[in-house]
């Protein structure tokens, strides 16, 4: 199924008490590219982030990563097998310092856990890959600043380092620019295209500027199903997709105004 989709999901379904929240999709996500999900509010996009993470079961239909079946599995052994989503704020512990959350991250990854007797020369090398990563995310000079002190766009630099300390064959991005002014969006996503050098990213996002910048392809949802997807530039110009966030729009409004980018 999906030849060439590094990730490849067919006719997922999630069901919370009769209502069906994702309704039978269908997504390819090809090794080495950006892949946004869009979609008005209630589309289903975070239920879906959690069924491809194993935060959620699915009712039905299937998830496949590089081939392997992974439906159903825990957020743990999802994780193991290369699906790294980027961590919440409010799981950062406030008085540890960038570099240690990043060192955690490592030493999770790494198998190896929380055994004491890790030996110097391991740690060296998780301190100096933690600074790497950091500096890969521009948080190199407030590596020992901790997190409780980062701004609010260092935070969720941070979040990312952390995601890539799991070195994920893909790294999935809920809503990245959330929240984020003008200037810590753009930086966002100047930070975003160099990370995604060599990697496959999975992106929730709202502001289709964004989208329109990063994404290669863009999976558009609607009440549960793909609606439309393509190119960023076909999906944006589809009839359907305009009519369904002014639909969207008449109705909580949030999303009003995003499509035309
Ligand atoms: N745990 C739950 N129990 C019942 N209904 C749920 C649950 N989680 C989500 N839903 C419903 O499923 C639908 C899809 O929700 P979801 O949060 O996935 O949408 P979304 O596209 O992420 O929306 P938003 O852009 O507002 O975050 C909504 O109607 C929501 O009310």
């Amino acid at each position: 199924m999906g030849e060439g989709a590094l990730l490849a999901v067919r006719g997922l379904t999630r069901d919370f008490r009769g209502f069906r929240a994702v309704a039978g999709v269908d997504l390819d996500v090809v090794a080495g590219t950006v892949h946004a999900l869009v979609g008005p509010n209630g589309a289903g996009k975070t239920t879906l982030f959690n069924l491809l993470t194993g935060f959620l079961k699915p009712s039905g239909g299937r998830i496949e990563l590089a081939g392997r079946d992974v439906t159903g599995l825990p957020p743990e052994r999802v994780a193991r097998l290369g699906v790294a989503r980027s961590f919440q704020i409010t799981s950062l512990f406030p008085q540890l310092s960038g570099r240690e959350h990043v060192e955690l991250a490592l030493q999770s990854a790494s198998g190896l856990g929380w055994r004491f007797w890790r030996s110097a020369t391991l740690m060296r090398r998780y301190s100096e890959r933690a600074l790497e990563l950091l500096d890969m995310v521009g948080l190199g000079e407030v590596a020992e600043v901790p997190a409780d002190a980062l701004a609010y766009g260092r935070k969720r630099a941070l979040e990312l380092a952390i995601a890539l300390a799991l070195d994920p064959k893909v790294l999935l991005l809920d809503e990245p620019t959330a929240g984020m002014g003008l200037e810590d969006v753009d930086r966002t996503v100047e930070l975003i295209q160099r990370v995604r050098a060599g990697r496959t990213v999975v992106m929730v996002e709202h502001n289709m500027s964004v989208v329109g910048r990063l994404a290669d392809r863009v999976s558009v949802l609607q009440a549960g199903r793909i609606l439309v997807e393509g190119p960023y530039e076909q999906v944006r110009a589809d009839e359907r997709v305009i009519t369904a966030y002014l639909g969207a729009a008449t109705g909580e409004g949030k999303e009003s105004g995003h499509v035309a980018g």
